[in-house]
C-alpha cells in the first residue's frame, strides 16, 4: 500500500488560536498553564483532523509555540548566558530569546534585558526562523522531558501514533552562526552535537516511534564541502545505532538534491528519503537512481507553499512512476514540504466567488488531497474516479477562465522601451537636485514607514469592513492618525516624515486588494514569525491598476507636514513573493505586471507633492533562487528590471528610496546596486557592522541608512547604543552617506516604546550632526 504523509501542519488553529493565546500569555492575560493547555488543544486538534482526513503518516513536534529551530535550540541547550542567567521558567526563557526581553526589577526577581536571538527567513519563504547561535566551545546537552518526546506521547495517549518531526544536525548547524566575537564554525560542532541525537532518538524509540522525519533542507543548497563532508558521519553513525532509535525518513524541500546526490550513497542506511517533486519533478528519476535497494522514497506532490488545487493528473502519473521503479511499499504520497506555509482551511473563507474557490486547496484539503492521490495510486485510478473527474474539470475551468488573462495589459507589457528602466540622470545629478528641494540635514534621521497599528486602528477597520462605520468615518479616522503622527514626529525632530500606513492591514495585503487581478482571503492566515501572521493575497490574473491606491493619504500627510513626505509602496518582487502567486505564467511576467502598476503610482504621488518615495522591496532577497548559477542570474536581471520599471518615471529631484530588512546582501550586492535606488535603508542593528564593508568595497555611492536598532523586540535601544552603532558604521560609510533609521517599519511595535527610543535615535543623530559641523 502506498501511505500518505503530511510533513508539518500550521500551528496557528483555524482562528489564530495559537498567535491569540501567546500574545495574551505576553500581555499577562493568560496564566503559563492556560497557554500549555492551550497548544496541547491545538496539537490534538490537528493530528485528529489529519487522521480522520486518512493520512497514515501524522507529524508531531512540527507544533511550536514560537519557532520549530528555536524549539531545537532550547533542545540542545544552545541558549547563550545571556538568557540562562535570569533563571527564567523555560517558556519565558524560550520566549526572550524569541523576541527578547525587558523587565523592571521587582521584589521577587530582579531586572531583565536581553534582546532576542537574530531571526532570519528560512529558505526562500516568508517564515522566518530564529538562528543558533553557538560560542567557542559550545557544548550541548539534551534537556529533560524533550519537546519531541513529549508531544509524541500526547498523540498516542490519544490513541495517535505518529512520525516526530527533527531538523537534522547538519541542517541546523548549518543554520547556524557563531556569536558575536567567537570564532567557532558550527558545522565543527557536529560531534559534539550527534550525542545528543543519539540521546534523544533512543528516547523517541523508547516511546514507541517507529519512524522520525529528519529534516536535512541544507541539501537542496550549495553546500560548502565540509558541511557537505558532514552528511556521512553524521548518518553512518545513526543508522549505526540498528534498532535503538526509530527508523529515520530524511526530508528535503524547497530545491532538488541532484547536485548532492554523491551524499547519497553515505545515506543508503536511512530508512527513507523525501524530495519537493513539485518544484524539481525532474529530480525524480536521479534520486530514484541513487537510491539504496530498499529505501523509501517520500514524494512531495502536493504543494506545501502555495494554495492552487493539485493537478491529480500530473501528481498522480509523477507518483506512479516512483511507485513502477521502486514498489508500492517503498513509496509515500507526501506533501512537498511542511503544510506551515499554506493557511489552515477555505472552509473559512465565506466571501470568496465560487469560481476562483474552486481552484484553490487549503492546509486541511491538501490532507485530503494527499489520501486521494494515494488512494488512486494503490488501488487504481477508478477507485477514485469521482474526484479525479471533479479535479480535472477544475483545473480545465481555471485555464479557460477569463479572469486570468486581460489583453490590455499584455498589450501594455508589450510596449515597455528601454528608457522606461532608466532613471533621467545619473545619481550625482540626482542628488544634487534633490538636496536643493529637500534641504536635509547631515545624518538624517527617518522611520521605515510604519508607526504602532494600535488596537483602536484595527478596531476601526473591522468595523469599517463589516460596514458599521461607513468610508467617510472610517476616512476621517484615518486623517485623525495622520495628524497623530505627523505631530509625533515633529516633536521627535525626525527630518523626513512617513504618513504611518494607518490604512494598511498589510504592505502587500493592502495593495492586492487594490489591484485587478488579484483575489483576497478573509481567514487565510499563514504565521511569519512568531505569533505574527500574514493574509497573502492571491494573483489569479493579469495585474492592472484600476485607480490610484496610496495617493490620498500620501497627499494628505504632505500637506500638514513641515518637512518632506515620505510616500510608502511596496514593491513590484515584495507584492509577488508575499502573495501567491500564478503558477501557470513565468513570476517574471507577474512581476513585470506588477511594476507597471507601481510606475503609475509613483507618477502619481510625484504629481500629488510627494517627492520622496519608498519603494520596499524586503522579499527581494528571499525570491533569490537557493542556489548560485544561471536561474539566480536570471532572477536577478528580471527583479532588478521590475523595480526600477516602477520607479524611473520620476524627475531627478524626487528622492527614491527603498528598503530591504535582512543583512544578508554580500551574495547579491551587485543586484542592490544595480536598483540605483536614492537611498536604501537596510537592517543591520544585529549583525556585524563588519557586512557593510562591501559598501567600501564596491566603492558604493548613494546615501543608505543601516539600521541603527532592531524593531521585533519591545526593548528599547539606548541612546549610547544607537551612538555606537554610527560610530561604527562610520568605519565603513562616509557621513555625507549615512541615513539614521530603526532596522524596518514599527506597526509590530507599542507607542510607549516607540517614542523613547525614537528619541534615542534622534539623539544619537544628533549628536553626529554637532560633532562633524564642528569638525568642518
Ligand atoms: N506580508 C508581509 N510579510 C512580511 C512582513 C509584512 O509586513 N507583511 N514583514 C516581515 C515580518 N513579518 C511580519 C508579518 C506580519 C506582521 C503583522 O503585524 N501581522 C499582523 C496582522 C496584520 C494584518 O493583516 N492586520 C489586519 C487584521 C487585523 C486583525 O487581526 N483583526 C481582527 C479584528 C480587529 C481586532 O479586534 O484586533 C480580526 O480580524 O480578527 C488589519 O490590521 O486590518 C498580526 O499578526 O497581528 C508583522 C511583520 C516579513 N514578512
Ligand atoms: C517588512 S518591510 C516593512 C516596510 C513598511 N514600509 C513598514 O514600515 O512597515
Ligand atoms: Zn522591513
Amino acid at each position: 500500500m502506498v501511505q500518505s504523509s503530511v510533513l508539518g501542519f500550521p500551528r496557528m488553529g483555524v482562528n489564530r488560536d495559537l498567535k491569540k493565546a501567546t500574545e495574551a500569555y505576553w500581555g499577562g492575560k493568560l496564566s503559563q498553564a492556560e497557554l500549555l493547555a492551550e497548544g496541547k488543544r491545538l496539537r490534538l486538534e490537528h493530528w485528529k483532523l489529519q487522521k480522520d482526513a486518512g493520512i497514515d503518516i501524522i507529524p508531531s513536534n512540527d507544533f511550536s509555540f514560537y519557532d520549530h529551530v528555536l524549539d531545537h535550540i532550547q533542545l540542545f541547550s544552545c541558549i547563550p548566558d545571556k538568557y540562562t542567567k535570569y533563571n527564567l521558567d523555560p517558556i519565558d526563557e524560550f520566549f526572550a530569546m524569541g523576541r527578547g526581553l525587558q523587565k523592571p526589577q521587582t521584589d521577587k526577581d530582579s531586572a531583565v534585558d536581553v534582546p532576542s536571538l537574530e531571526m532570519v527567513k528560512w529558505f526562500d519563504s516568508n517564515y522566518h526562523y530564529v538562528k543558533p547561535t553557538v560560542q567557542d566551545g559550545q557544548k550541548f546537552k539534551l534537556k529533560s522531558d524533550p519537546k519531541p518526546v513529549v508531544e509524541f506521547l500526547e498523540a498516542k495517549e490519544a490513541g495517535i501514533i505518529t512520525r516526530p518531526v527533527l531538523v537534522g544536525p547538519v541542517t541546523f548547524l548549518a543554520l547556524g552562526k557563531a556569536d558575536r566575537g567567537q570564532k567557532v564554525d558550527p558545522i565543527s560542532l557536529v560531534e559534539e552535537l550527534l550525542p545528543v541525537y543519539e540521546e534523544l532518538l533512543t528516547k523517541l524509540k523508547e516511546a514507541g516511534a517507529e519512524t522520525v522525519q529528519i529534516d536535512e533542507p541544507s541539501l537542496v543548497l550549495d553546500l560548502p564541502p565540509r558541511v557537505k563532508k558532514a552528511f556521512k558521519p553524521v548518518y553512518e553513525k545513526l543508522t549505526g545505532l540498528g534498532d535503538k532509535i526509530p527508523k529515520l525518513v530524511l526530508a528535503t524541500y524547497f530545491g532538488d538534491i541532484v547536485h548532492n546526490i554523491d551524499v547519497l550513497p553515505a545515506l543508503s542506511d536511512v530508512y527513507g528519503i523525501h524530495i519537493d517533486i513539485v518544484r524539481n519533478p525532474e529530480q525524480l528519476e536521479t534520486v530514484i537512481g541513487a537510491l539504496g535497494p530498499k529505501q523509501l522514497l517520500s514524494v512531495g506532490v502536493v504543494d506545501g507553499r502555495n494554495i492552487w488545487k493539485t493537478n491529480f493528473r500530473t501528481a498522480v502519473e509523477k507518483a506512479e512512476k516512483a511507485v513502477q521503479a521502486l514498489g508500492k511499499d517503498r513509496v509515500i504520497i507526501a506533501s512537498s514540504s511542511s503544510l506551515l506555509h499554506t493557511p489552515h482551511t477555505l472552509e473559512s473563507e465565506k466571501k470568496l466567488e465560487d469560481e476562483v474557490k474552486d481552484w484553490f486547496s487549503f492546509a486541511v484539503q491538501k490532507t485530503h488531497e494527499l489520501t486521494t492521490i494515494a488512494k488512486a495510486v494503490t488501488d487504481g485510478r477508478f477507485s477514485v474516479r469521482d474526484q479525479l473527474e471533479a479535479n480535472s474539470k477544475s483545473i480545465h475551468a481555471r485555464w479557460i477562465s477569463a479572469r486570468t488573462n486581460d489583453p490590455k495589459v499584455k498589450d501594455r507589457q508589450s510596449k515597455i522601451t528601454p528608457v522606461m528602466f532608466e532613471r533621467k540622470s545619473p545619481f550625482p545629478i540626482r542628488i544634487a537636485a534633490q538636496q536643493k528641494l529637500l534641504n536635509l540635514p547631515l545624518f538624517p534621521t527617518t522611520t521605515i514607514g510604519s508607526f504602532p497599528q494600535t488596537k483602536e486602528i484595527r478596531i476601526q477597520r473591522n468595523r469599517f469592513t463589516k460596514g458599521e462605520i461607513t468610508a467617510e468615518e472610517y476616512e476621517k479616522f484615518i486623517e485623525k492618525e495622520i495628524q497623530d503622527v505627523v505631530k509625533i514626529q515633529e516633536e521627535l525632530g525626525l527630518d523626513v516624515y512617513v504618513h504611518g500606513e494607518p490604512e494598511r492591514n498589510d504592505m502587500v495585503q493592502y495593495f492586492g486588494e487594490r489591484l485587478t487581478g488579484y483575489v483576497f482571503t478573509t481567514h487565510a492566515w499563514v504565521q511569519s514569525y512568531g505569533s505574527r501572521c500574514v493574509r497573502p493575497p492571491i494573483i489569479v490574473g493579469d495585474i492592472s491598476r484600476p485607480a490610484p491606491m496610496t495617493v490620498k493619504e500620501s497627499k494628505y500627510a504632505a500637506s500638514i507636514s513641515n518637512k518632506p513626505m515620505k510616500g510608502m509602496l511596496t514593491g513590484p518582487i515584495t507584492c509577488l513573493r508575499w502573495s501567491y502567486p500564478r503558477d501557470d505564467i513565468h513570476q517574471s511576467v507577474q512581476a513585470e505586471q506588477l511594476a507597471l502598476a507601481l510606475r503609475d503610482e509613483v507618477v502619481d504621488l510625484e504629481a500629488a507633492g510627494v517627492y520622496v518615495i519608498q519603494v520596499d522591496e524586503p522579499a527581494l532577497r528571499e525570491g533569490l533562487p537557493l542556489r548560485k548559477g544561471l536561474e539566480r542570474e536570471n532572477y536577478l536581471s528580471w527583479a532588478v528590471k521590475s523595480f526600477r520599471l516602477s520607479v524611473s518615471g520620476v524627475q531627478d529631484s524626487t528622492q527614491i528610496h527603498s528598503h530591504f530588512c535582512y543583512s544578508e546582501f554580500q551574495d547579491f550586492f551587485s543586484a542592490i546596486a544595480a536598483l540605483d535606488a536614492d537611498v536604501l535603508s537596510i537592517e543591520n542593528s544585529k549583525s556585524d557592522a563588519k557586512l557593510l564593508k562591501v559598501f567600501v568595497d564596491e566603492a558604493y555611492p548613494r546615501h543608505i541608512g543601516p539600521g541603527v536598532y532592531d524593531i521585533h523586540s519591545p526593548r528599547i535601544p539606548s541612546e549610547e547604543e544607537i551612538k555606537d552603532r554610527i560610530q561604527e558604521m562610520l568605519e565603513y560609510l562616509s557621513p555625507e552617506q549615512l541615513w539614521v533609521d530603526p532596522d524596518c517599519g514599527l506597526k509590530t511595535r507599542q507607542w510607549k516604546e516607540t517614542k523613547t527610543s525614537l528619541i534615542n535615535m534622534v539623539n544619537a543623530a544628533k549628536f553626529y550632526r554637532e560633532k562633524y559641523a564642528k569638525a568642518n
